[in-house]
């Protein structure tokens, strides 16, 4: 069995993907439309992706190619403890630039600014991808953003532990694919996540849809807006709700009624490693 994760070997994905997957051939992919798209092109059976953070929120090129292309759905969801690490080749450098991924630039930018304010930030595919960038360049003064496995990986120095804003930093991760994994771990809850679209400048649409989760006493545990990417003010809404054994195509139906469409992402099982 092939599961693609967001490579190289040593992210965040890599540890998730690792700890779901075992037995699995863990395929590494260089960014996450990629990933989608190898999952898409039968280039592997699953496909874990980043889509939230505790700290930054959703991962937009997940959440966004999700809503507008194809049918794909998750069938597992993975949380990971996130713990950034600053690493570099070498403990004396004077770091004039760092390289990682935007999500943990972002989680770790309260460190950088109070340590590192004249360094340049740089963006990566990946944390890995930025811990093998400085190890395969020892003799510039640049650092990376990246797990304690990144470190070991490619043979860098950490430099700073733990620089994430918040001790307790989560990501969860969807397992793309069209079979529920048979997963050798516990599952806490069982959730479904949907997007809805709004009937166009109808006021109440939104309270509309949300009334029905309160009627049928579901419980919300996440909504946001993202852009349509149409015009300015246009969104549709990310929601997520604990599944309680409610029947979701007649759930569906009553949002539907007042003309919102809901899109699907899934109904799954959640692990926290
Ligand atoms: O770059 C990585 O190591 C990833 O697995 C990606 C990713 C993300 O997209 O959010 C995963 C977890 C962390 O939040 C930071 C980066």
């Amino acid at each position: 069995m092939k599961v693609g994760f967001l490579g190289p070997i040593g992210s965040f994905t890599y540890t998730a993907s690792l700890t779901a997957f075992p037995q699995a051939d863990l395929v590494p992919v260089e960014s996450i439309t990629d990933l989608i798209k190898a999952y898409e092109n039968m280039l592997v059976d699953y496909a874990v992706v980043p889509v939230e953070n505790s700290i930054e929120g959703s991962v937009h090129q997940t959440v966004d190619y999700l809503f507008h292309q194809g049918n794909i759905t998750a069938v597992a969801e993975l949380v990971l403890p996130i713990k950034q690490q600053l690493m570099a080749s070498g403990l004396d450098k004077d770091i004039e630039r760092v390289y990682s991924h935007p999500q943990a630039l972002a989680q770790s930018k309260k460190f950088l600014d109070e340590n590192y304010p004249h360094a340049a930030l740089e963006i990566t595919e990946s944390t890995a991808y930025a811990a093998r960038y400085v190890a395969e360049n020892p003799d510039d003064n640049i650092a990376a953003i990246a797990p304690s496995l990144s470190a070991e990986t490619y043979g860098l120095d950490i430099i700073a532990n733990d620089i994430q804003e918040i001790e307790d930093n989560n990501t969860r991760f969807w397992v793309l694919g069209t079979k529920v994994p048979n997963l050798t771990l516990t599952s806490k809850e069982k959730k479904v996540s949907i997007a809805l679209t709004l009937a166009d400048n109808q006021p109440g649409a939104l309270y509309q849809a949300l009334k029905i989760f309160a009627e049928r006493k579901l419980d919300l545990t996440k909504i946001e807006s993202r852009p349509l990417k149409t015009v300015l003010g246009e969104y549709f809404f990310l929601l997520d709700f604990l599944d309680n054994g409610s029947d979701l195509s007649s759930i569906f139906s009553d949002i539907e009624a007042n003309g919102t469409t809901v899109k699907l992402f899934g109904t799954y099982e959640v692990y926290y490693l």
